[in-house]
């Protein structure tokens, strides 16, 4: 089990354009088309299933929100960070 962040380490390992809200981390996407918004909701499926670590993901006409917690820990843990990280990494690559 990861150890839950302190609200320190969470404002700092948060990736730019994503909040914190409460015990989860959440960026909305916006897409032009919404196809696009949901291929990239696969490709965060995907990035999930491979860190065993599984976001909420909502698809909306024009954007996708993903928020993030570890529901073992009650919590934001470094898998939550790391995981905004990747989605980040997929999403300008
Ligand atoms: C049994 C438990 O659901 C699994 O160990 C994994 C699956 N994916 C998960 N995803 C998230 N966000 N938090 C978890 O605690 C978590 N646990």
């Amino acid at each position: 089990m990861a150890d839950l962040l302190a609200d320190d380490e969470i404002e700092a390992q948060l990736p730019d354009e994503w909040d914190r809200d409460g015990d989860e981390i959440v960026r909305v996407y916006e897409f032009d088309d919404y196809l696009r918004g949901v291929n990239f909701a696969q490709m965060v499926g995907e990035i999930a299933e491979s860190q065993f670590h599984h976001p909420e993901i909502t698809i909306r006409y024009s954007e996708v929100e993903i928020r993030l917690t570890s529901h073992e820990e009650g919590g934001i843990t470094d898998a939550d960070t790391e995981m905004a990280e990747l989605i980040e990494s997929e999403r300008n690559a």
